[in-house]
């Protein structure tokens, strides 16, 4: 039984276009309390319903003092709630309570260390240093080029640097509190505990969003949303999906039902390892649809990859439409959607952010579907859906395995998707994520793939000259797969995998290995 709303103690977050605002979003989840993350001109109406505890302002990339720079709505500071303004936050709540903002193109990046100024609730007990003289101080992460050089009405310093003496500032009464630096970075040593500090005492929030609620209170929603229908479900083996199956295996037993689809572009024994895992293990109802042929006589030609997506989209959504007709009686589909992929959907929705790539399963659904969705990882970041799969019992290595994108292959082979080249890339992949498990590298590294590259190369191999593909290797390491590094792999291992791929694969007569990071590069080569 859920004995109290998980969703009644709320932060509301409104951005300003800043790259951390998922990051700060994932620390106040990370403190137990549920958040969302709302455009900056959410309308009044809106956030009243919303009924936070408290508001964060995050940052933004544009100038408080620049005409037509975004405010956030007054209603923000009526309310009666606790308001914490970062970095643009501060500075659009200096403005907008009577302080004052100076531009300037000087940027301040990076580590500062700031002098704590006099008493408040806010920062009691937080420091990293302590000098001779009692003076204490605090290690921060600062980005900014504006700062507050006038403090709003009722407003005191709480914290300062000489190039920033207003580098935090707050009111006491109202609990209004505004930060130059970012907390939500971990350079920022104390941020967590500013945060914690902000949302459990000075909001009040209880630390309610824990895994096991999280769990109870998805279950009984899904039973309350479903009754006595069926559901489908698309299975691919991924984390999201794995995690839904298990929920909704939970939740509603028997009605539910999962379609796993071979679609040729899977990697090697996929398949049998998603049949044995869910099918044989843990009783759930699984289809497996062999749709190889149908996948790749569509993609046979295509080249653009664009076009690939649009194709491998279109084509999952006729297999899963066939299989709910033949199973009769299906009025919903359920789906591994989570928090990052609506927040990203809403951007490119309100033309604020640019499409890089179609993902196939975010806005490739037909408007005339007849199906309901279930989603109920909607509000949820990845390392959530993590800590929940483990809750629901799920094993560990299915839990922590890399992401493996539903258009698979198709999108790594860097051609027209023939099965030749795909079954040499499959062979690969596999050799190479079996010797990232083998020296322990396997956890590591976030994710890890071979990618097929349609070029031929020279190579010898015993004396005989070898004419033939080319393997690139990537790695990255990422938290969120917004930014990521690519993985400083040691030479030996890379050494090792080379001359494996090419021993083994007869295919193949060269391997690289890809050193781009995201940005500029993305993970994925298409
Ligand atoms: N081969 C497949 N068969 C059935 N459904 C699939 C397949 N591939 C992808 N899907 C569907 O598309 C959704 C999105 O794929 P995506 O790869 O983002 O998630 P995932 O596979 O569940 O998790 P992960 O991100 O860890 O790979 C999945 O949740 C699943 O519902
Ligand atoms: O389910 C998916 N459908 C897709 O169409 C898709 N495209 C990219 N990805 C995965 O998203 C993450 C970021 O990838 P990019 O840096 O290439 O955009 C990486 O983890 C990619 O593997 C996809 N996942
Ligand atoms: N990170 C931020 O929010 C930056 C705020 C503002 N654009 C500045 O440069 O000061
Ligand atoms: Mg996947």
């Amino acid at each position: 039984m859920v004995h109290q709303d998980i969703h009644a103690h709320r932060i509301l977050i409104l951005d300003f276009g800043s790259q951390y605002t998922q990051l700060i979003a994932r620390r106040v989840r990370e403190i137990g309390v549920y958040c969302e993350i709302r455009a900056w001109d959410m309308d009044e109406n809106e956030i009243r319903d919303f009924a936070p505890k408290g508001i964060i302002l995050a940052g933004g990339p544009e100038s408080v003092p620049l005409p037509g720079s975004p405010r956030a709505p007054e209603i923000v500071f009526t309310l009666g709630v606790p308001v914490l303004g970062i970095c643009y936050g501060m500075q659009t709540m200096a403005e907008q309570l009577g302080g004052k903002v100076q531009g300037s193109d000087k940027h301040e990046f990076g580590y500062a260390r700031v002098d704590i100024v006099g008493k408040s609730d806010f920062l009691a007990g937080i420091e990293d240093h302590v000098d001779g003289d009692g003076l204490l101080s605090l290690d921060v992460w600062m980005s900014h080029g504006d700062k507050v050089i006038e403090l709003p009405t009722d407003f005191h310093i709480l914290a300062s640097t000489p190039s920033c003496p207003i580098a935090a500032m707050g009111d006491e009464k109202r609990h209004f509190y505004g930060l130059q630096f970012h907390p939500e970075v971990t350079h920022t040593r104390q941020g967590l505990r500013m945060l914690s500090r902000f949302i459990l005492e000075l909001c009040a929030c209880e630390a309610l969003w824990t895994p096991s609620n999280i769990v109870e209170d998805a279950i009984s929603n899904v039973q309350a949303q479903v009754g006595k229908d069926n559901v489908l479900l698309g299975l691919s083996g991924g984390v999201d999906s794995s995690v839904v199956a298990a929920l909704l295996h939970q939740a509603i037993g028997d009605q539910l039902t999962c379609v796993f689809v071979d679609n040729g572009l899977l990697r090697l024994q996929e398949g049998e390892q998603v049949m044995a895992m869910f099918a044989e293990n843990m009783g759930v109802k699984v289809i497996r649809v062999n749709a190889e042929e149908k996948f790749l006589s569509r993609l046979l030609g295509v080249t653009d990859p664009e076009e690939k997506r649009k194709i491998i989209g279109r084509t999952f959504i006729e297999v899963f439409d066939d299989e709910a007709t033949k199973l009769q009686g299906v009025k919903y589909l359920a789906q591994g959607t989570i928090y990052p992929d609506v927040i990203e959907s809403a951007g490119s929705k309100n033309g604020k952010a640019h499409v890089i790539k179609s993902h196939h399963n975010v806005g490739g659904l037909p408007d005339d579907m007849a199906f309901e969705l279930v989603e109920p990882l909607r509000e949820l970041f990845k390392d959530e859906v993590r800590k929940i799969g483990l809750e629901l019992g799920l094993p560990f290595d299915m839990v922590y395995r890399h992401p493996f994108p539903g258009p698979g292959l198709g999108v790594r082979i860097l051609a027209e998707v023939r099965k030749e080249y795909a079954d040499i890339l499959r062979r690969a992949d596999h050799i190479f994520i079996e010797e990232l498990r083998r020296a322990d590298l396997y956890h590591k590294t976030s994710q890890a793939f071979a990618v097929f590259l349609p070029v031929r190369s020279v190579g010898v191999v015993g004396d005989a000259r070898r004419y033939e593909w080319v393997i690139a290797l990537r790695a990255v390491e990422t938290i969120d797969f917004m930014t990521a590094r690519w993985a400083h792999l040691p030479y030996e291992f890379l050494e090792t995998v080379s001359n494996r791929i090419i021993n083994e694969i007869t295919g193949v007569s060269r391997v690289t290995y890809d050193i781009s990071s995201k940005p500029p590069a993305t993970i994925e080569w298409e």
